[in-house]
């Protein structure tokens, strides 16, 4: 179809190296909104004209007005979406969205509560799931899934870009039904997805140096464009801290002297056979506050409560070394080194 780009891109925004986001379309006339394109939940979501003034989240941010839309159909069903950080409600709507060029009916949800923490640090208004139907709240189609029944792509695939610094242009890409040769070097390692329903793998270990120090019998790993971290279980994480010589900071964050960084070990993920290895480069956001260097480490401790956990998070500071292809038709993930 020469009508719709044959593998719909969008140009991403990389906002201090933790937050990526791109701009969608909802309703008609077009209403703009900055979304965090997420493998880890399935469900759109923007902030809503009817959103309480009680929340400040909802006004510094942009709302969808459903009364100025002639493409919008009523829905009304009550919706919640519970994040590690708190939960989002409010209701569900239908109108046109537009992604990457490409336009679907969706059903969406208009938040009407949206918690200050975290979301009046979000530089995006909503986000929008790029999970597995059977994740998604009140069994609502995604919207790659609404993509793909329409036949227009090239393959049912998605690939994510995210540049590793700011000075970058454009800061990420998204790119629907296929990949961008621009952002990598090299051919595509694929890795099946453990259990339908969810990008994520198996992991074989975790190595610190040339030890594989956690993960040894195996582990599950999520790759998660909507996380800016890798996150690990807390009694992992905080021995890796220990190895690499890392202090913990007040808000849970943790820290190593700036003159140590070079010395530093890698990490290594070892995923389907191959070793994916973050250098320092890749795992220390150095940055200069006041002239004062403060050099930050990228692994947080989460311990996610099963079934859904144990399991390591492998969020945007590793897809911004690894180029990552999700594969719907297949059922698996690509990496290839990211330019
Ligand atoms: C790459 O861009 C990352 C976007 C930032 C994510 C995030 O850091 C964030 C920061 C500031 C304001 C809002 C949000 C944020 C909050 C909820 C949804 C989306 C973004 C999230 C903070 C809380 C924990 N966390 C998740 O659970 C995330 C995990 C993920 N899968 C989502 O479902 C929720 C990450």
């Amino acid at each position: 179809d020469e009508l719709f780009p044959s593998n719909g891109t969008t140009p991403l925004t990389n906002y201090l190296d933790t937050q990526y986001y791109g701009e969608i379309s909802i309703g008609s006339p077009a209403q703009m909104f900055n979304v965090v394109f997420d493998t880890g939940s399935a469900n759109l979501w923007v902030p809503s004209s009817h959103c309480s003034p009680l929340y400040t989240a909802c006004f510094t941010h942009n709302r969808y007005d459903a009364a100025i839309s002639r493409t919008h159909i009523r829905n009304g069903t009550g919706f919640s979406i519970q994040y590690a950080s708190g939960n989002v409600r409010g209701f569900l709507s239908e109108d046109v969205v537009v992604v990457g060029g490409i336009p679907v009916v969706q059903v969406f949800a208009e938040a009407t509560a949206l918690p200050a923490i975290p979301f009046i640090f979000a530089k995006f208004d909503g986000v929008l799931g790029m999970g597995y139907p059977n994740t998604a709240i009140d069994g609502i189609t995604p919207v790659f899934d609404r993509i793909m029944s329409q036949h227009i792509l090239k393959e049912e695939v998605f690939s994510v870009y995210y540049s590793k610094d700011q000075t970058h242009q454009p800061g990420g890409e998204l790119v629907l039904g296929g990949t961008d040769p621009n952002y990598y070097t090299g051919s595509f390692n694929y890795i099946g997805i453990s259990q339908a329903g969810k990008w994520e793998v198996n992991m074989k270990g975790v190595s610190v140096g040339a030890e594989k120090l956690f993960c040894r019998d195996g582990c599950k790993a999520v790759i998660d464009t909507g996380s800016s971290y890798i996150t690990g279980p807390a009694s992992s994480v905080s021995v890796l801290i220990k190895t690499i010589g890392a202090t913990e900071l007040a808000e849970g964050g943790f820290t190593v002297n700036c003159d140590l960084v070079k010395s530093l070990p890698s990490v290594t993920f070892h995923l389907g056979g191959h070793g994916y290895v973050l250098t320092v480069e890749d795992y220390i956001l150095w940055q200069s506050q006041f002239g004062e260097d403060i050099c930050s480490v990228t692994f947080r401790g989460l311990d996610v409560p099963p079934p859904t956990g144990p399991v390591w998070i492998l969020g945007a500071n590793f897809i911004a070394r690894y180029y990552t292809e999700f594969d719907r038709h297949n059922n698996r993930i690509g990496f290839a080194t990211a330019v």
